[in-house]
């Protein structure tokens, strides 16, 4: 009941307290009563994670960590996007030395997000693809809007997600059904994530999913919270520790698969078609 009622109040908007608008791409507000942040992603159109929005994710995150809030709740400012995963033009005919800094800069927010000590998770008010996926299944919860859809789409794009892409699939998927979908680029729709445990609920608006959301943050009010921490990182440590000790192969390795001319080829071909798609609307 304490919860439900936690969650509503911050759902109402309730006392609210803008503690950081420090970001030009993020914002983190901070319930004065729940003590729950809500870090939002405002990069218009689609929130595509280019090196500025990733590096603002990972300054806002450590914020959170640093002004002891109780939970972190991430979600977006557009009605129909939650992140439309990295930014193309991140990858494509790329300078060498921004799409070295991108990537470790992505490498650097997951670290932060899969491994934050505070309970996490995503308010999904809009479509997660590819990257989007990855940071909703790095938060420990997931609620999503209805007749929008999330998935790991590499395979669509002829790329290959990184193993720790498949790591945090993985803590959410058993592995049978996250092989296949990996394997087919799948993408599900809320119901089909529903289904299968991609996500952990669905709701009506965005306020709703931010309720829920507080909601599962709200379970932890009685425990421990240097236990739940380490517990959290217990059962992530290998995956952390396993992109720690590999970041250099696994940069370079990106590195190698974005100058290979059919790559390029491959991701010039879908931006067109993502901006032949907006012509003919
Ligand atoms: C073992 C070896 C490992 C080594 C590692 C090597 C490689 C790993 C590499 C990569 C991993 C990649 C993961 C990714 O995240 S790749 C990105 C995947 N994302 C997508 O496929 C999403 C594409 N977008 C969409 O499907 C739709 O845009 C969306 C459903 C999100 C929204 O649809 P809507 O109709 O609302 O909007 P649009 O009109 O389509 O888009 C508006 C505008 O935005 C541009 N755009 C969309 N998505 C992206 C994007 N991801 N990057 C850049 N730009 C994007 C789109 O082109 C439109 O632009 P404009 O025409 O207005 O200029």
């Amino acid at each position: 009941m304490l919860h439900t009622n936690l969650s509503r109040l911050l759902a109402s908007g309730g006392p609210k307290r803008l503690i950081s608008t420090v970001n030009k791409l993020t914002t983190v507000e901070v319930n004065d009563k729940t003590g729950i942040a809500i870090l939002t992603m405002n990069r218009p159109p689609v929130n595509g994670l280019n090196l500025e929005l990733l590096q603002d994710l990972k300054s806002s995150i450590d914020e959170i960590e640093g002004n002891k809030s109780r939970g972190l709740i991430l979600t977006s400012s557009s009605p129909t996007i939650f992140s439309a995963g990295l930014d193309i033009l991140e990858m494509y005919k790329p300078d060498m030395d921004r799409c070295r800094a991108f990537w470790s800069q992505l490498q650097e927010t997951w670290l932060a997000l899969y491994g934050s000590s505070v309970p996490t998770a995503a308010a999904i008010n809009g479509h997660s693809p590819a990257g989007g996926c990855l940071l909703a299944t790095s938060c420990e919860y997931r609620v999503m809007v209805p007749k929008f859809t999330i998935g790991l789409n590499e395979t669509q794009l002829g790329m290959i997600a990184p193993q720790w892409f498949m790591s945090a699939f993985l803590s959410v998927l058993p592995q049978r059904e996250a092989e296949r979908a990996l394997n087919q680029g799948r993408m599900f729709t809320t119901e089909e994530a529903l289904r299968v445990g991609l996500i952990d609920e669905t709701a009506n608006s965005k306020e709703e999913a931010i309720e829920k959301c507080a909601a599962f943050i709200g379970t932890f009010a009685k425990v421990n919270p240097l236990a739940r921490s380490l517990t959290k990182q217990q059962f992530r440590a290998a995956d952390l520790q396993q992109l720690k000790n590999g970041r250099k192969e696994d940069l370079e390795k990106f590195l190698f698969t974005v100058s290979q001319p059919a790559l390029q080829k491959g991701l010039g071909i879908y931006l067109e078609g993502l901006k032949k798609k907006v012509k003919k609307q």
